[in-house]
């Protein structure tokens, strides 16, 4: 993915706010990104721009071979369900359905079949075989984040946006988490955006890029967790 030259102003007049002052990235296919900054830094605004949940005032992003800024409503609808999966922080699993019901939903809902032997790999991967007829209710908060992010994976998408996916775990259940998102690049070669507080999920990514002020002032490799507190 390839975001250039990104601008977006939130209000007018007095109460004009530049969420986003000339950002510019590149989101190499099979890494895993961290964004971080400090609150009202514009990660959020960054990421929803890059995942088509939000327009921008200017600039260019490109995913996968489509400019998104050129899509219509109905064609960014699309291309979300059949190239971005989604993990949030608070899971967003429909509670009536099964964990296998709730993985393949997105498919569903886009009329698409799903490639089972894919699945399956998922499935496998993130543990999550024996837990196939449970509800939401009946799992742990890491199971059912697994849960998203195999609902998030199942479509192959060209890019997995998570936000905050930690936010709502404790430490170890986090740790667990992000450990299968690290199986998911690695294994996989899911390319993966992680918008994140955390500085020690930060550390597990291929990349950090630290935004203050709706800019990127610091774009890190392989970033290490006391290298980042200096930053944030
Ligand atoms: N809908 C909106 N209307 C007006 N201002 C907004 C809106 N959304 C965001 N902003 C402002 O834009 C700036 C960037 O916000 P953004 O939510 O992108 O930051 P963030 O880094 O994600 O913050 P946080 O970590 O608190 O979620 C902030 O100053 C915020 O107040």
């Amino acid at each position: 993915m390839h975001a250039t030259n990104l601008h977006k102003t939130y209000g007018k007049g007095e109460a004009k706010v530049e969420a986003l002052k000339g950002v510019s990235v590149s989101i190499p296919v099979g890494q895993f990104t961290a964004i971080l900054g400090p609150s009202g830094s514009g990660k959020s605004t960054l990421m929803h721009a890059l995942a088509g949940l939000d327009t921008i005032d200017s600039g260019s992003i490109q995913l996968a071979g489509t400019e998104l800024t050129a899509l219509k409503d109905d064609q960014l609808t699309r291309l979300r369900a059949e190239k971005i999966g989604f993990v949030f922080q608070a899971f967003n699993l429909v509670p009536t359905l099964s964990a296998e019901q709730n993985i393949l939903l997105p498919l569903q809902l886009a009329k698409q079949s799903p490639d089972q032997a894919w699945v399956d790999g998922i499935i496998d991967l993130l543990g999550l075989r024996d837990r196939l007829s449970h509800r939401p209710a009946q799992m742990s908060g890491g199971q059912q984040q697994r849960v998203a992010l195999a609902r998030a994976l199942a479509s192959k998408p060209a890019l997995i946006v998570a936000d905050e996916p930690t936010g709502n775990l404790d430490t170890k259940t986090s740790a667990e988490v992000l450990k299968v998102l690290r199986s998911c690049v690695d294994e996989l070669g899911q390319t993966v955006l992680m918008v994140t507080h955390d500085l020690h999920a930060a550390a597990l990514a291929d990349r950090a890029l630290v935004l203050r002020d709706g800019q990127i002032v610091a774009d890190l490799a392989h970033p290490a967790e006391t290298q980042l507190q200096g930053l944030i």
